[in-house]
This record gives structure tokens, C-alpha cells and sequence, in this order.
């Protein structure tokens, strides 16, 4: 572990540009082509801290392994993942939550239904705790396809603005959780880079109280 760079594995994708926004408006000075190119430890001197820029469902394993120090990760990511991670701090962006869909008219289902999901685990504790016996089917990407071509019954997915599931006749049938971005940090880490880390998060809770008190 660095001792004295702050190691921050970063989602690449949707949550990216908002978590550097926040952490600019933080007072950490990261440049504006950040991102641009394919390099993937970007270096930020000015605030001391170096960033891998990961792929989203990741994240919690470089936090745990230590080899990052903090990482920002979805609700979504933490529950399906169970990392030995510290949650420290919800960052209030790129909100949405987790839900059960199909299509409307559900035909009569087999004794255990196929779900769909990117969320293995999500999906087998939820119908576990309702009951359900289930068959789950691990896919990357796209969920919505499966219940349109008889891949499975219903999807658990993220839905956010409804749109993806209604342009593919889709129905919303259970909520299952909200969903946020997270500040998690390495146990380890926390204990060795107290100051640093206890600073960031005070920084960034600032600017997450002043943005929720102005909007
Ligand atoms: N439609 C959405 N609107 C808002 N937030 C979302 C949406 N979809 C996902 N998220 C949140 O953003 C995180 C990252 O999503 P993103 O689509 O960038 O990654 P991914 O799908 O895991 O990556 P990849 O597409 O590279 O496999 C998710 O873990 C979730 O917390
Ligand atoms: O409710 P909406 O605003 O339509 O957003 C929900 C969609 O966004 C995510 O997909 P993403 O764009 O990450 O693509 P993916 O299917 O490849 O994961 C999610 O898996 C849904 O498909």
C-alpha cells in the first residue's frame, strides 16, 4: 500500500463524471481530460492521490484487497458483491433502485420460474426471503432481452428512469432496493491514512449537504 498517495479505484461508465465532479467541487484539483484517454492509473499530484479507473462491479475488490485505499460503488455493486469493505459515505449520485420486472401478462409459470440478472446473489437472497423457489441465469448486459426471447420469466435490474423497460413492454412488478453511489474505504487503509481519508470524507460531505440544501 502507498503510504502516502491516496489510492482511489474509480468507476469508469455512468457514475465517473459525477463522482470527479464531486470531488472537484471538494476542493481536490483533478484535470478536465481525466478521462479522455485509455491510460488507467491516472495521476492527480496536486491532490495527492492516484486514481485506477475500474470497471464498476470491481471496485469493492481492489478496495478489499487494499490495493486502493477508497473506491466510489453503487449500492447495487456492494450488495451483490459483500466485500470486507468500509461504506463510509452515500454520495447521492446516480441514483435508481433494483426491481423485479417481466412482461405484463405472465403466463402460467413453471414450478421454479428463470430470472434473469446481473445480480446473481441480489436476486437469489430476495426470492429466497419471499419464498420463491427460483433457477437464476447470470448475464452481463441487456437484461431485458431475456423475457422477451424465453431466456426467463422475469429480470431483477436497475431501472431508473422506467424508459428501457417500457420501450421493451416490460413491466415493473417489485421494488427490491434504492440505490446510490457509495464512498467505501479499506479497513486497513482507514486505520494507517486516518487523517487523509477522514478528510475526504468531511470534504465531500460538505459538498453533498450544500448540494442537497440548494436543490
Ligand atoms: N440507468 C441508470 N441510471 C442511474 N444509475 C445507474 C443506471 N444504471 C446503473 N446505474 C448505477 O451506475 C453504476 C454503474 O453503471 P454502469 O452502467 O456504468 O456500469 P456497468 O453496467 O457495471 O458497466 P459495464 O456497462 O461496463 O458492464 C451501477 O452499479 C449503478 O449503481
Ligand atoms: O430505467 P432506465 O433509465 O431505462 O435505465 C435502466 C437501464 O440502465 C441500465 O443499463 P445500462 O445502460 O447500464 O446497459 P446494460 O443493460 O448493458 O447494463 C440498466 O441495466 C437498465 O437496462
Amino acid at each position: 500500500m502507498n503510504k502516502d498517495w491516496i489510492t482511489f479505484a474509480m468507476p469508469k461508465g455512468r457514475i465517473f463524471e459525477e463522482a470527479a465532479d464531486l470531488l472537484r467541487n471538494a476542493g481536490y484539483p483533478l484535470q478536465e481530460d481525466f478521462s479522455a484517454g485509455r491510460k488507467l492509473i491516472v495521476e492527480a499530484p496536486d491532490a495527492g492521490m492516484k486514481f485506477f479507473l475500474a470497471k464498476p462491479m470491481d471496485v469493492p475488490t481492489y478496495v478489499e484487497h487494499g490495493v486502493a485505499d477508497i473506491g466510489v460503488a453503487g449500492k447495487d455493486v456492494l450488495l451483490e458483491e459483500q466485500r470486507d469493505v468500509y461504506e463510509v459515505l452515500d454520495l447521492h449520485i446516480s441514483a435508481c433502485y433494483l426491481a423485479v420486472a417481466g412482461l405484463p401478462e405472465q403466463r402460467k409459470e413453471r414450478v421454479a420460474p428463470k430470472i434473469a440478472s446481473k445480480y446473481p446473489n441480489i436476486a437469489t437472497q430476495y426470492f429466497k426471503a419471499q419464498g420463491e423457489q427460483v433457477e437464476v441465469i447470470r448475464l452481463s448486459g441487456s437484461i431485458e432481452l431475456a423475457p422477451l426471447i424465453g431466456l426467463a420469466e422475469r429480470i431483477v435490474d436497475i431501472v431508473s428512469t422506467g424508459k428501457t423497460l417500457r420501450e421493451n413492454g416490460l413491466v415493473e412488478l417489485e421494488t427490491i432496493a434504492s440505490v446510490t453511489s457509495r464512498l467505501i474505504v479499506n479497513p486497513v487503509s482507514y486505520r494507517m491514512k486516518d487523517k487523509q481519508i477522514d478528510d475526504i470524507v468531511t470534504r465531500l460531505s460538505a459538498v453533498i449537504k450544500e448540494g442537497s440544501s440548494s436543490s
